[in-house]
């Protein structure tokens, strides 16, 4: 049976407030993609109840409001903690879609083939009926499994190689933003998980994000969950500064608030 073809509404007087941190074409002539990270926590900065749960935090207004991210982007990038725990469908379920080409290309991060997908995976299946792009996968397998690179292949996905230096068992950004925009990708939204952000929240690569976007949902979680608190910084016995948003704007969106922001280079004292 195939998948009933969800259609959500952001309607054009909400979407002034995101322009000034969207991607521009003037970003488009930049040589690395345009990053947006983005993603829902609770009060206790917490994106997931436990590892490996999809928790519902958005809501409505907020989630159409990452469905328009997605159409302004022209990926998502997530690792495989959230492939594996949320089976996602990261395609753009807004009406302003005319065709696949307008999609998102899923990206995911997987550098020891930890995601088992099949053609039963949300995000496969999607692909397969034409409601978004098929994903690529960045990997350092030489051969991943045949069965999975044809089934990729079939549907206009691929496994993408990094080679090199790995950092802390995953990739270093510059390899996977050199990917990308070897791909032709512009900009890319990235979601989570827990792993993705407190590395991207780091003081070595925090350059290398141009805006975020968080979703606040009025809620605590509790304690065991995924939380987002990068590892504190420490240089000869000195902490160094914490990351800090500047230019920001803090925009309710249904019982939600919305914090846009740019990476500031030095926190205040
Ligand atoms: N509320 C929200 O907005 C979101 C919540 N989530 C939740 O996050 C949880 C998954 O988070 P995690 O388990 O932390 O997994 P994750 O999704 O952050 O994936 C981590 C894995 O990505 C790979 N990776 C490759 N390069 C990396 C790099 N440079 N830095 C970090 N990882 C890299 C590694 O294999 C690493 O183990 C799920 O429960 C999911 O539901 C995920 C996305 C958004
Ligand atoms: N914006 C947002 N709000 C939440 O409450 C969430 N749990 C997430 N999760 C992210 O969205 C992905 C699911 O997307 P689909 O609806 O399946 O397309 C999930 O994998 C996380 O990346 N995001």
């Amino acid at each position: 049976m195939g998948t009933v073809r969800e259609t959500i509404d952001f309607p054009q007087d909400q979407r002034a407030f995101l322009q000034p941190y969207l991607p521009t074409e003037q970003n488009s002539s930049s040589p690395r993609p345009f990053v947006t990270l983005t993603y829902a926590a609770s009060l206790d900065s917490q994106i997931a109840s436990a590892p490996g749960a999809r928790t519902a935090l958005s809501g409505p207004e907020s989630k159409a409001m990452t469905h328009y991210l997605r159409f302004k982007h022209d990926a998502i990038l997530i690792g495989v903690g959230t492939a594996v725990a949320d089976d996602p469908a990261l395609n753009c379920r807004l009406g302003d879609i005319q065709s696949v080409d307008e999609q998102p290309r899923p990206i995911i991060l997987d550098p020891s083939g930890r995601w088992k997908f099949s053609a039963d995976s949300h995000v496969i299946r999607l692909a397969k009926e034409g409601l978004g792009k098929a994903p690529f996968v960045l990997t350092r397998a030489t051969q991943p499994p045949a069965e999975m690179v044809a089934l990729l292949s079939e549907i206009g996905g691929k496994f993408i190689k990094i080679s090199g230096t790995v950092l802390e068992r995953g990739f270093t950004w510059e390899k996977v933003f050199n990917a990308l925009e070897h791909e032709g990708i512009k900009s890319v939204m990235i979601e989570g998980g827990g792993r993705v952000i407190n590395s991207l929240l780091k003081p070595e690569n925090k350059a290398l994000v141009d805006c975020v976007i968080v979703t606040i949902a009025p809620t605590w979680l509790g304690t065991g969950g995924v939380v987002v608190s990068p590892d504190r910084q420490f240089h000869n016995g000195q902490v160094l500064p914490a990351p800090r948003l500047r230019d920001t704007i803090w925009h309710p969106l249904g019982e939600d608030v919305v914090l846009c922001g740019r990476l500031a280079s030095q926190s205040k004292s």
